[in-house]
Protein backbone atom coordinates (compact mmCIF):
# COMPACT_ATOMS: atom_id res chain seq x y z
CA UNK A 1 0.00 0.00 0.00
CA UNK A 2 1.42 3.71 -0.77
CA UNK A 3 0.25 4.71 2.80
CA UNK A 4 1.94 7.91 2.99
CA UNK A 5 -0.39 10.13 5.65
CA UNK A 6 -2.04 9.29 9.21
CA UNK A 7 -4.95 10.88 9.04
CA UNK A 8 -7.53 10.42 12.24
CA UNK A 9 -10.80 9.61 10.83
CA UNK A 10 -13.45 11.17 11.44
CA UNK A 11 -16.47 10.43 9.53
CA UNK A 12 -17.37 6.94 12.04
CA UNK A 13 -15.84 9.34 15.12
CA UNK A 14 -18.66 10.69 17.69
CA UNK A 15 -18.29 14.25 18.26
CA UNK A 16 -14.94 15.09 20.22
CA UNK A 17 -14.04 11.35 20.59
CA UNK A 18 -10.99 10.79 18.56
CA UNK A 19 -11.31 7.85 16.86
CA UNK A 20 -7.79 5.21 16.48
CA UNK A 21 -5.58 6.46 13.82
CA UNK A 22 -6.23 4.69 10.24
CA UNK A 23 -3.42 4.70 7.82
CA UNK A 24 -4.78 6.46 4.85
CA UNK A 25 -3.04 8.02 1.76
CA UNK A 26 -2.93 11.42 0.68
CA UNK A 27 -5.64 11.19 -1.66
CA UNK A 28 -7.90 10.92 1.19
CA UNK A 29 -7.22 15.12 1.52
CA UNK A 30 -8.79 15.48 -1.68
CA UNK A 31 -11.60 18.30 -0.70
CA UNK A 32 -14.25 16.13 -1.99
CA UNK A 33 -12.79 13.70 0.76
CA UNK A 34 -12.78 16.71 3.87
CA UNK A 35 -15.45 17.20 5.97
CA UNK A 36 -18.16 19.82 4.50
CA UNK A 37 -17.18 22.81 6.80
CA UNK A 38 -20.69 23.95 6.70
CA UNK A 39 -21.45 21.02 8.87
CA UNK A 40 -19.51 22.11 11.67
CA UNK A 41 -22.86 25.02 11.56
CA UNK A 42 -25.85 22.35 11.52
CA UNK A 43 -23.64 20.47 14.12
CA UNK A 44 -22.95 16.92 11.95
CA UNK A 45 -19.57 16.21 12.79
CA UNK A 46 -19.12 19.54 14.95
CA UNK A 47 -15.35 20.48 15.83
CA UNK A 48 -13.59 17.24 15.38
CA UNK A 49 -13.05 17.98 12.14
CA UNK A 50 -9.84 20.01 12.31
CA UNK A 51 -8.70 16.87 14.51
CA UNK A 52 -9.67 14.89 11.83
CA UNK A 53 -7.36 16.76 9.97
CA UNK A 54 -4.52 16.45 11.89
CA UNK A 55 -2.02 13.96 10.21
CA UNK A 56 1.44 13.75 10.54
CA UNK A 57 3.82 14.55 7.72
CA UNK A 58 2.71 13.89 4.46
CA UNK A 59 4.97 12.44 2.29
CA UNK A 60 5.23 14.95 -0.87
CA UNK A 61 7.21 12.11 -2.58
CA UNK A 62 4.50 9.94 -2.82
CA UNK A 63 2.56 12.18 -5.55
CA UNK A 64 5.87 10.94 -8.29
CA UNK A 65 4.15 7.52 -7.64
CA UNK A 66 1.01 8.27 -7.71
CA UNK A 67 0.34 7.92 -11.78
CA UNK A 68 -2.43 10.88 -12.82
CA UNK A 69 -2.02 13.32 -9.60
CA UNK A 70 -0.28 15.27 -10.51
CA UNK A 71 1.03 16.50 -13.48
CA UNK A 72 4.36 17.70 -13.59
CA UNK A 73 5.18 20.41 -16.00
CA UNK A 74 8.75 19.30 -17.72
CA UNK A 75 10.00 22.57 -18.50
CA UNK A 76 9.34 23.07 -14.79
CA UNK A 77 11.03 19.90 -13.47
CA UNK A 78 14.46 21.24 -12.04
CA UNK A 79 13.01 24.14 -10.03
CA UNK A 80 9.91 21.54 -8.82
CA UNK A 81 12.61 19.46 -7.94
CA UNK A 82 14.45 22.36 -6.34
CA UNK A 83 11.77 23.94 -4.04
CA UNK A 84 11.20 20.01 -2.96
CA UNK A 85 14.26 19.66 -1.16
CA UNK A 86 12.78 23.16 0.62
CA UNK A 87 9.91 21.23 2.07
CA UNK A 88 11.61 18.34 2.89
CA UNK A 89 14.30 20.32 4.59
CA UNK A 90 10.95 21.28 7.02
CA UNK A 91 9.86 17.68 7.90
CA UNK A 92 9.36 17.58 11.90
CA UNK A 93 8.78 21.07 13.19
CA UNK A 94 5.94 22.60 14.36
CA UNK A 95 5.87 26.01 13.13
CA UNK A 96 7.49 28.11 10.47
CA UNK A 97 10.43 30.27 11.97
CA UNK A 98 12.88 32.37 10.78
CA UNK A 99 14.98 30.43 11.88
CA UNK A 100 14.16 27.17 10.85
CA UNK A 101 12.79 28.67 7.05
CA UNK A 102 16.62 29.86 6.20
CA UNK A 103 17.71 27.48 5.09
CA UNK A 104 14.39 25.96 3.08
CA UNK A 105 14.82 29.62 1.69
CA UNK A 106 18.27 29.35 0.37
CA UNK A 107 16.99 26.55 -1.50
CA UNK A 108 13.90 28.09 -2.81
CA UNK A 109 16.10 31.02 -3.89
CA UNK A 110 18.95 28.64 -5.63
CA UNK A 111 15.98 27.20 -7.45
CA UNK A 112 14.69 30.09 -9.04
CA UNK A 113 18.32 31.21 -10.10
CA UNK A 114 18.18 27.76 -11.38
CA UNK A 115 15.42 28.60 -13.37
CA UNK A 116 16.85 31.88 -14.93
CA UNK A 117 14.47 34.34 -12.38
CA UNK A 118 16.89 37.64 -12.49
CA UNK A 119 18.72 37.76 -9.25
CA UNK A 120 16.39 41.19 -7.92
CA UNK A 121 13.15 38.80 -8.79
CA UNK A 122 14.33 36.21 -6.81
CA UNK A 123 15.48 38.21 -3.86
CA UNK A 124 12.19 39.79 -3.30
CA UNK A 125 10.52 36.42 -3.77
CA UNK A 126 12.00 35.20 -0.85
CA UNK A 127 12.02 38.22 0.94
CA UNK A 128 8.08 38.43 0.86
CA UNK A 129 7.49 34.50 1.28
CA UNK A 130 9.77 34.64 4.45
CA UNK A 131 7.28 37.52 5.87
CA UNK A 132 4.28 35.60 4.92
CA UNK A 133 5.58 32.06 6.27
CA UNK A 134 6.51 32.93 9.36
CA UNK A 135 3.63 35.51 10.10
CA UNK A 136 1.17 32.66 9.09
CA UNK A 137 -1.13 31.35 11.55
CA UNK A 138 -0.80 27.62 12.78
CA UNK A 139 -3.75 25.71 11.17
CA UNK A 140 -4.57 22.41 13.14
CA UNK A 141 -4.04 19.77 10.92
CA UNK A 142 -1.92 21.25 8.55
CA UNK A 143 2.10 20.94 8.52
CA UNK A 144 3.91 23.58 8.42
CA UNK A 145 5.85 22.60 5.23
CA UNK A 146 2.64 22.11 4.17
CA UNK A 147 1.32 25.85 4.67
CA UNK A 148 4.95 26.52 2.74
CA UNK A 149 3.96 25.45 0.14
CA UNK A 150 0.87 27.02 0.49
CA UNK A 151 2.68 30.40 0.62
CA UNK A 152 5.34 29.64 -2.12
CA UNK A 153 2.12 29.41 -4.36
CA UNK A 154 0.39 32.15 -3.36
CA UNK A 155 3.81 34.40 -3.63
CA UNK A 156 4.09 32.75 -7.12
CA UNK A 157 0.40 33.23 -8.47
CA UNK A 158 1.44 37.18 -7.28
CA UNK A 159 4.76 37.84 -9.02
CA UNK A 160 3.47 36.25 -12.36
CA UNK A 161 0.60 38.91 -12.09
CA UNK A 162 -1.86 37.09 -9.82
CA UNK A 163 -5.18 37.27 -12.23
CA UNK A 164 -5.43 35.90 -16.24
CA UNK A 165 -4.99 39.15 -17.99
CA UNK A 166 -7.70 39.05 -20.94
CA UNK A 167 -7.63 40.40 -23.95
CA UNK A 168 -9.11 43.38 -24.50
CA UNK A 169 -11.95 44.55 -27.18
CA UNK A 170 -12.24 47.75 -29.05
CA UNK A 171 -16.00 49.23 -28.17
CA UNK A 172 -16.35 49.83 -31.45
CA UNK A 173 -15.02 49.07 -34.95
CA UNK A 174 -12.15 46.25 -35.28
CA UNK A 175 -10.22 45.51 -32.72
CA UNK A 176 -6.34 45.30 -33.68
CA UNK A 177 -3.58 43.46 -31.73
CA UNK A 178 -0.32 44.27 -33.16
CA UNK A 179 2.35 41.92 -32.50
CA UNK A 180 6.17 42.41 -32.54
CA UNK A 181 8.86 40.00 -31.60
CA UNK A 182 12.72 39.63 -32.76
CA UNK A 183 13.20 37.17 -35.76
CA UNK A 184 12.22 33.70 -35.05
CA UNK A 185 10.29 33.74 -31.53
CA UNK A 186 7.42 32.54 -33.16
CA UNK A 187 5.61 35.53 -34.12
CA UNK A 188 3.77 34.45 -37.36
CA UNK A 189 3.02 31.48 -36.01
CA UNK A 190 1.25 33.78 -33.01
CA UNK A 191 -0.86 35.43 -35.83
CA UNK A 192 -2.48 32.01 -36.94
CA UNK A 193 -2.86 30.58 -33.41
CA UNK A 194 -4.64 34.06 -32.15
CA UNK A 195 -7.03 34.02 -35.05
CA UNK A 196 -7.09 30.23 -34.45
CA UNK A 197 -8.07 31.19 -30.50
CA UNK A 198 -10.74 34.56 -31.54
CA UNK A 199 -12.38 32.39 -34.63
CA UNK A 200 -13.33 29.60 -31.70
CA UNK A 201 -14.70 32.90 -29.45
CA UNK A 202 -17.00 33.26 -32.56
CA UNK A 203 -14.85 36.50 -33.91
CA UNK A 204 -14.26 36.86 -37.54
CA UNK A 205 -10.40 37.63 -38.20
CA UNK A 206 -8.11 39.12 -40.68
CA UNK A 207 -4.03 38.71 -40.68
CA UNK A 208 -2.23 41.52 -42.03
CA UNK A 209 1.34 40.98 -43.15
CA UNK A 210 3.12 43.84 -42.57
CA UNK A 211 6.55 41.82 -42.53
CA UNK A 212 8.08 42.95 -45.43
CA UNK A 213 11.51 42.78 -44.66
CA UNK A 214 11.47 38.42 -45.24
CA UNK A 215 9.25 37.55 -48.43
CA UNK A 216 9.07 33.90 -46.70
CA UNK A 217 7.32 35.56 -43.84
CA UNK A 218 4.38 36.62 -46.22
CA UNK A 219 4.07 33.26 -47.60
CA UNK A 220 4.06 31.51 -44.67
CA UNK A 221 1.36 33.96 -43.01
CA UNK A 222 -0.90 33.43 -46.55
CA UNK A 223 -0.59 29.74 -45.51
CA UNK A 224 -1.37 29.93 -42.04
CA UNK A 225 -4.07 32.09 -42.64
CA UNK A 226 -5.61 29.18 -45.14
CA UNK A 227 -5.09 26.79 -42.68
CA UNK A 228 -6.96 28.40 -40.07
CA UNK A 229 -9.96 29.79 -42.67
CA UNK A 230 -8.70 33.57 -42.26
CA UNK A 231 -8.08 36.08 -44.75
CA UNK A 232 -4.73 37.66 -45.10
CA UNK A 233 -3.82 40.79 -46.41
CA UNK A 234 -0.90 41.29 -47.95
CA UNK A 235 0.83 44.58 -50.50
CA UNK A 236 4.36 42.14 -51.11
CA UNK A 237 7.43 43.73 -49.74
CA UNK A 238 7.49 47.05 -51.70
CA UNK A 239 5.15 48.67 -49.72
CA UNK A 240 5.70 50.86 -46.12
CA UNK A 241 4.85 48.40 -42.69
CA UNK A 242 2.82 51.23 -41.53
CA UNK A 243 0.53 51.67 -44.96
CA UNK A 244 -0.14 48.11 -45.38
CA UNK A 245 -1.75 48.11 -41.68
CA UNK A 246 -3.75 51.33 -42.24
CA UNK A 247 -5.24 49.76 -45.53
CA UNK A 248 -5.60 46.52 -44.10
CA UNK A 249 -7.67 47.91 -41.00
CA UNK A 250 -9.60 49.77 -43.71
CA UNK A 251 -10.50 46.37 -45.26
CA UNK A 252 -11.21 44.76 -42.15
CA UNK A 253 -13.77 47.45 -41.69
CA UNK A 254 -15.61 47.26 -45.17
CA UNK A 255 -15.94 43.55 -44.01
CA UNK A 256 -16.84 44.23 -40.31
CA UNK A 257 -14.34 41.98 -39.52
CA UNK A 258 -14.21 41.79 -35.49
CA UNK A 259 -10.37 41.71 -35.13
CA UNK A 260 -7.38 42.50 -36.94
CA UNK A 261 -4.05 41.05 -36.15
CA UNK A 262 -0.81 42.58 -37.72
CA UNK A 263 2.84 40.88 -37.99
CA UNK A 264 5.22 42.84 -38.23
CA UNK A 265 9.08 42.24 -39.02
CA UNK A 266 11.18 40.37 -36.14
CA UNK A 267 14.95 41.66 -36.25
CA UNK A 268 18.02 39.83 -34.66
CA UNK A 269 17.98 42.46 -31.79
CA UNK A 270 16.36 45.52 -30.79
CA UNK A 271 17.71 48.37 -32.63
CA UNK A 272 16.10 52.23 -33.62
CA UNK A 273 15.40 51.37 -37.07
CA UNK A 274 13.11 48.22 -35.40
CA UNK A 275 11.03 50.63 -32.70
CA UNK A 276 10.48 53.57 -35.43
CA UNK A 277 8.87 51.10 -37.34
CA UNK A 278 6.76 49.82 -34.80
CA UNK A 279 5.84 53.09 -33.18
CA UNK A 280 4.63 54.30 -37.06
CA UNK A 281 2.75 51.32 -37.24
CA UNK A 282 0.85 51.98 -33.91
CA UNK A 283 0.45 55.41 -35.07
CA UNK A 284 -1.34 54.24 -38.43
CA UNK A 285 -3.79 51.60 -36.57
CA UNK A 286 -4.00 52.58 -33.17
CA UNK A 287 -4.03 49.01 -31.87
CA UNK A 288 -6.24 48.14 -28.36
CA UNK A 289 -3.73 45.81 -28.01
CA UNK A 290 0.27 45.71 -29.02
CA UNK A 291 1.50 42.34 -27.77
CA UNK A 292 5.40 41.36 -27.60
CA UNK A 293 6.23 37.82 -28.66
CA UNK A 294 8.90 36.35 -26.71
CA UNK A 295 10.56 32.92 -26.73
CA UNK A 296 10.91 31.05 -23.37
CA UNK A 297 13.88 29.43 -23.82
CA UNK A 298 15.57 32.89 -23.56
CA UNK A 299 14.61 33.46 -19.74
CA UNK A 300 15.07 36.36 -17.84
CA UNK A 301 16.51 38.21 -21.37
CA UNK A 302 12.65 37.85 -22.32
CA UNK A 303 11.53 39.50 -19.36
CA UNK A 304 14.31 42.77 -19.92
CA UNK A 305 13.09 42.51 -23.28
CA UNK A 306 9.62 42.96 -22.45
CA UNK A 307 10.55 46.04 -20.20
CA UNK A 308 12.67 47.39 -23.12
CA UNK A 309 9.71 47.50 -25.98
CA UNK A 310 7.08 48.56 -23.12
CA UNK A 311 9.50 51.83 -22.37
CA UNK A 312 9.95 52.58 -26.11
CA UNK A 313 6.96 52.00 -27.97
CA UNK A 314 4.42 50.85 -25.30
CA UNK A 315 3.03 47.20 -25.26
CA UNK A 316 -0.24 45.98 -23.55
CA UNK A 317 1.18 42.57 -22.77
CA UNK A 318 3.52 39.42 -23.74
CA UNK A 319 2.76 36.25 -25.97
CA UNK A 320 5.39 33.69 -24.56
CA UNK A 321 5.94 30.82 -26.72
CA UNK A 322 7.95 27.73 -26.96
CA UNK A 323 7.26 26.54 -23.58
CA UNK A 324 7.02 22.92 -24.32
CA UNK A 325 10.47 23.23 -24.91
CA UNK A 326 13.07 22.60 -22.41
CA UNK A 327 12.90 26.31 -20.58
CA UNK A 328 14.07 26.58 -17.34
CA UNK A 329 10.67 28.67 -16.91
CA UNK A 330 12.58 32.10 -15.65
CA UNK A 331 10.94 33.72 -18.79
CA UNK A 332 7.08 33.39 -16.96
CA UNK A 333 8.35 33.87 -13.78
CA UNK A 334 10.19 37.77 -14.14
CA UNK A 335 8.33 38.86 -16.64
CA UNK A 336 5.28 40.52 -15.01
CA UNK A 337 7.71 41.80 -12.12
CA UNK A 338 10.30 43.09 -14.49
CA UNK A 339 8.19 44.95 -16.89
CA UNK A 340 4.80 45.50 -14.90
CA UNK A 341 3.30 44.16 -18.25
CA UNK A 342 1.15 40.86 -18.29
CA UNK A 343 1.56 37.64 -20.30
CA UNK A 344 -1.77 36.71 -21.98
CA UNK A 345 -0.88 34.01 -23.45
CA UNK A 346 1.63 31.37 -23.73
CA UNK A 347 2.51 29.01 -26.20
CA UNK A 348 2.80 25.06 -26.25
CA UNK A 349 3.90 23.77 -29.32
CA UNK A 350 3.73 24.31 -33.16
CA UNK A 351 0.23 23.97 -33.60
CA UNK A 352 -2.24 26.09 -34.34
CA UNK A 353 -4.35 25.09 -31.57
CA UNK A 354 -1.27 25.37 -29.27
CA UNK A 355 -2.07 28.86 -27.70
CA UNK A 356 -3.79 29.33 -23.87
CA UNK A 357 -4.59 31.95 -22.13
CA UNK A 358 -1.99 32.60 -19.40
CA UNK A 359 -3.17 31.33 -15.96
CA UNK A 360 -0.88 32.27 -13.01
CA UNK A 361 -2.52 30.28 -10.89
CA UNK A 362 -2.54 27.26 -12.65
CA UNK A 363 1.24 27.75 -13.99
CA UNK A 364 2.13 28.24 -10.21
CA UNK A 365 0.64 24.44 -9.81
CA UNK A 366 2.15 23.07 -12.42
CA UNK A 367 5.39 24.35 -10.88
CA UNK A 368 4.67 22.86 -7.38
CA UNK A 369 3.06 20.07 -8.48
CA UNK A 370 1.10 20.02 -5.54
CA UNK A 371 -2.62 20.74 -6.13
CA UNK A 372 -3.79 18.15 -3.87
CA UNK A 373 -1.61 19.42 -0.94
CA UNK A 374 -2.88 23.35 -1.98
CA UNK A 375 -6.28 22.29 -1.87
CA UNK A 376 -5.90 20.75 1.47
CA UNK A 377 -4.77 23.60 3.17
CA UNK A 378 -7.49 25.57 1.70
CA UNK A 379 -10.02 23.01 3.31
CA UNK A 380 -8.65 23.23 6.30
CA UNK A 381 -7.94 27.12 6.42
CA UNK A 382 -11.79 26.89 5.93
CA UNK A 383 -12.27 24.35 8.52
CA UNK A 384 -10.44 26.64 10.81
CA UNK A 385 -12.77 29.90 10.16
CA UNK A 386 -15.68 27.60 10.47
CA UNK A 387 -14.40 26.17 13.87
CA UNK A 388 -13.49 29.39 15.34
CA UNK A 389 -16.48 31.00 14.88
CA UNK A 390 -18.51 28.11 16.07
CA UNK A 391 -16.09 28.09 19.41
CA UNK A 392 -16.87 31.35 19.72
CA UNK A 393 -20.36 31.26 19.91
CA UNK A 394 -20.43 28.61 22.14
CA UNK A 395 -18.52 30.89 24.63
CA UNK A 396 -21.14 33.77 23.78
CA UNK A 397 -24.19 31.16 25.27
CA UNK A 398 -22.29 29.79 27.51
CA UNK A 399 -21.42 32.75 28.85
CA UNK A 400 -17.85 32.08 29.12
CA UNK A 401 -16.86 34.95 26.83
CA UNK A 402 -13.71 37.18 28.17
CA UNK A 403 -11.77 39.70 26.78
CA UNK A 404 -9.58 37.69 24.44
CA UNK A 405 -12.72 36.47 22.59
CA UNK A 406 -13.68 39.93 22.41
CA UNK A 407 -10.72 40.83 20.76
CA UNK A 408 -10.37 38.01 18.70
CA UNK A 409 -14.18 38.26 17.48
CA UNK A 410 -13.44 42.23 17.23
CA UNK A 411 -9.91 41.86 15.01
CA UNK A 412 -12.17 38.81 12.84
CA UNK A 413 -15.13 41.58 12.15
CA UNK A 414 -12.33 43.90 11.09
CA UNK A 415 -10.96 40.89 8.63
CA UNK A 416 -13.63 39.38 7.21
CA UNK A 417 -17.10 40.79 8.52
CA UNK A 418 -17.71 37.75 10.42
CA UNK A 419 -19.80 39.41 13.40
CA UNK A 420 -22.58 38.95 10.97
CA UNK A 421 -21.95 35.34 10.31
CA UNK A 422 -22.01 34.71 13.82
CA UNK A 423 -24.75 36.98 14.39
CA UNK A 424 -27.00 35.20 11.43
CA UNK A 425 -26.23 31.81 12.83
CA UNK A 426 -28.75 32.76 15.65
CA UNK A 427 -31.68 31.89 14.36
CA UNK A 428 -34.18 35.55 13.70
CA UNK A 429 -30.76 37.44 13.80
CA UNK A 430 -29.63 37.92 10.39
CA UNK A 431 -30.71 41.54 10.01
CA UNK A 432 -26.88 42.99 10.34
CA UNK A 433 -26.08 44.80 7.80
CA UNK A 434 -22.58 46.02 5.68
CA UNK A 435 -23.46 49.61 7.33
CA UNK A 436 -23.02 47.95 10.96
CA UNK A 437 -20.39 45.94 10.11
CA UNK A 438 -18.03 49.07 9.06
CA UNK A 439 -19.35 50.58 11.88
CA UNK A 440 -18.08 47.84 13.79
CA UNK A 441 -14.68 47.56 12.06
CA UNK A 442 -14.17 51.47 13.41
CA UNK A 443 -14.43 50.40 16.86
CA UNK A 444 -11.70 47.56 16.38
CA UNK A 445 -8.80 50.19 17.53
CA UNK A 446 -10.40 51.82 20.20
CA UNK A 447 -11.26 48.50 22.37
CA UNK A 448 -8.58 46.69 21.13
CA UNK A 449 -6.06 49.83 22.94
CA UNK A 450 -7.80 48.90 26.23
CA UNK A 451 -7.83 45.30 26.07
CA UNK A 452 -4.21 45.44 25.14
CA UNK A 453 -3.24 46.90 28.49
CA UNK A 454 -5.26 44.26 30.40
CA UNK A 455 -3.10 41.44 32.23
CA UNK A 456 -3.79 38.04 30.93
CA UNK A 457 -5.84 37.51 34.42
CA UNK A 458 -8.23 40.54 33.94
CA UNK A 459 -8.72 39.57 30.15
CA UNK A 460 -9.63 35.79 31.15
CA UNK A 461 -11.43 37.17 33.85
CA UNK A 462 -13.58 40.06 33.20
CA UNK A 463 -15.00 40.06 36.77
CA UNK A 464 -11.22 41.11 37.80
CA UNK A 465 -12.08 44.58 36.53
CA UNK A 466 -15.58 45.02 37.11
CA UNK A 467 -14.95 44.32 40.49
CA UNK A 468 -11.49 46.66 41.14
CA UNK A 469 -11.88 50.48 40.62
CA UNK A 470 -8.06 50.20 41.02
CA UNK A 471 -7.71 48.15 37.75
CA UNK A 472 -10.19 50.07 35.59
CA UNK A 473 -8.20 53.29 36.84
CA UNK A 474 -4.89 51.31 35.27
CA UNK A 475 -6.16 49.96 32.14
CA UNK A 476 -7.77 53.68 31.71
CA UNK A 477 -4.14 55.34 32.16
CA UNK A 478 -2.09 52.50 30.50
CA UNK A 479 -4.23 52.77 27.38
CA UNK A 480 -5.05 56.24 27.43
CA UNK A 481 -8.45 56.16 27.67
CA UNK A 482 -11.08 57.67 30.92
CA UNK A 483 -11.90 55.47 32.84
CA UNK A 484 -15.56 55.87 32.27
CA UNK A 485 -14.21 54.50 29.03
CA UNK A 486 -13.12 51.10 30.52
CA UNK A 487 -15.95 50.98 32.57
CA UNK A 488 -18.26 50.83 29.57
CA UNK A 489 -16.15 48.31 27.75
CA UNK A 490 -16.61 45.91 31.06
CA UNK A 491 -20.15 46.66 30.84
CA UNK A 492 -20.63 46.09 27.56
CA UNK A 493 -19.11 42.81 27.52
CA UNK A 494 -21.66 41.57 30.34
CA UNK A 495 -24.15 42.88 28.66
CA UNK A 496 -23.45 40.79 25.76
CA UNK A 497 -22.58 37.76 28.05
CA UNK A 498 -26.40 38.84 29.55
CA UNK A 499 -28.04 38.94 26.08
CA UNK A 500 -27.29 36.22 24.64
CA UNK A 501 -27.95 33.80 27.72
CA UNK A 502 -31.30 35.89 27.83
CA UNK A 503 -31.73 34.82 23.98
CA UNK A 504 -30.57 31.21 24.44
CA UNK A 505 -33.16 31.11 27.40
CA UNK A 506 -35.77 32.24 24.86
CA UNK A 507 -35.35 29.79 22.31
CA UNK A 508 -35.35 27.27 24.66
CA UNK A 509 -38.72 28.18 25.53
CA UNK A 510 -38.08 29.85 28.82
CA UNK A 511 -38.62 33.92 27.14
CA UNK A 512 -39.06 35.16 24.22
CA UNK A 513 -36.16 37.67 23.25
CA UNK A 514 -36.43 40.81 21.36
CA UNK A 515 -34.57 40.17 18.76
CA UNK A 516 -34.91 43.75 17.13
CA UNK A 517 -34.23 45.25 20.63
CA UNK A 518 -31.20 43.26 21.18
CA UNK A 519 -29.55 44.08 17.99
CA UNK A 520 -30.66 47.57 18.43
CA UNK A 521 -28.66 47.69 21.15
CA UNK A 522 -25.37 45.76 20.11
CA UNK A 523 -25.49 48.24 17.66
CA UNK A 524 -25.97 51.05 19.85
CA UNK A 525 -22.56 49.81 22.19
CA UNK A 526 -20.81 49.54 19.60
CA UNK A 527 -21.26 53.10 18.71
CA UNK A 528 -20.64 54.22 22.10
CA UNK A 529 -17.60 52.36 22.64
CA UNK A 530 -16.12 53.52 19.81
CA UNK A 531 -16.34 56.87 21.75
CA UNK A 532 -18.88 58.62 18.60
CA UNK A 533 -21.43 59.57 20.78
CA UNK A 534 -22.74 60.20 23.96
CA UNK A 535 -22.65 57.20 26.65
CA UNK A 536 -26.51 56.33 27.19
CA UNK A 537 -25.95 56.45 30.91
CA UNK A 538 -23.82 57.79 33.50
CA UNK A 539 -21.32 54.75 34.87
CA UNK A 540 -19.44 56.29 37.39
CA UNK A 541 -19.17 52.41 38.13
CA UNK A 542 -20.39 49.44 36.62
CA UNK A 543 -24.08 49.15 37.01
CA UNK A 544 -25.89 46.88 39.99
CA UNK A 545 -27.33 44.64 37.70
CA UNK A 546 -24.69 43.76 35.40
CA UNK A 547 -22.15 42.93 38.86
CA UNK A 548 -25.26 40.88 39.60
CA UNK A 549 -25.65 38.97 36.34
CA UNK A 550 -22.09 37.98 36.52
CA UNK A 551 -22.21 36.79 40.16
CA UNK A 552 -25.11 34.75 39.24
CA UNK A 553 -27.36 36.72 41.01
CA UNK A 554 -29.55 37.50 38.34
CA UNK A 555 -30.10 35.97 35.35
N1 LIG B 1 8.00 24.15 -29.96
C1 LIG B 1 7.45 25.29 -30.33
N2 LIG B 1 7.81 25.84 -31.48
C2 LIG B 1 7.24 27.01 -31.84
C3 LIG B 1 6.29 27.64 -31.01
N3 LIG B 1 5.92 28.79 -31.63
C4 LIG B 1 6.60 28.85 -32.78
N4 LIG B 1 7.40 27.78 -32.92
C5 LIG B 1 8.32 27.46 -34.01
O1 LIG B 1 9.33 28.44 -34.02
C6 LIG B 1 9.79 28.67 -35.33
C7 LIG B 1 9.76 30.16 -35.65
O2 LIG B 1 8.41 30.57 -35.68
P1 LIG B 1 7.92 31.81 -36.56
O3 LIG B 1 6.48 31.96 -36.32
O4 LIG B 1 8.37 31.66 -37.97
O5 LIG B 1 8.74 32.95 -35.89
P2 LIG B 1 8.73 34.51 -36.24
O6 LIG B 1 8.88 35.20 -34.96
O7 LIG B 1 7.57 34.87 -37.05
O8 LIG B 1 10.04 34.64 -37.05
P3 LIG B 1 10.43 35.85 -38.04
O9 LIG B 1 9.36 35.91 -39.05
O10 LIG B 1 11.73 35.39 -38.58
O11 LIG B 1 10.53 37.04 -37.23
C8 LIG B 1 8.89 27.84 -36.22
O12 LIG B 1 9.53 26.66 -36.55
C9 LIG B 1 7.68 27.55 -35.35
O13 LIG B 1 7.04 26.33 -35.70
C10 LIG B 1 5.93 27.02 -29.76
O14 LIG B 1 5.13 27.50 -28.95
N5 LIG B 1 6.56 25.84 -29.48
Amino acid sequence: MEATATLTTLSSSPAGVRSSPARTTVASLHPRRLPDPASHLRGAQGPTALRALSSPFLGFSSRRRRSGMVVRAEMFGQLTTGLESAWNKLRGVDRLTKENIAEPMRDIRRALLEADVSVPVARSFIESVTEKAVGTDVIPGVQPEQQLVKVVNDELVQLMGGEVSDLVFAKTGPTVILLAGLQGVGKTTVCAKLAFYLKKMGKSCMLVAADVYRPAAIDQLAILGKKVGVPVYSEGTEAKPSDIAKNGLKEAKSKKTDVVIVDTAGRLQVDKAMMNELREVKKAVKPTEVLLVVDAMTGQEAAALVGAFNGEVGITGAILTKLDGDSRGGAALSIKEVSGKPIKFVGRGERVEDLEPFYPDRMAQRILGMGDVLSFVEQAQQVMRQEEAEELQKKIMSAKFNFNDFLKQTKAIAQMGSFSRIIGMIPGMNKVTPAQIREAEKNVKFMESMINVMTADEREKPELLAESRERRRRVAKDSGKTEQQVSQLVSQLFQMRARMQKMMAGMQGKDTPDMENLMESIKSEEQFAAGTGQPRRKYGNLRRRDLDRMRGYRR
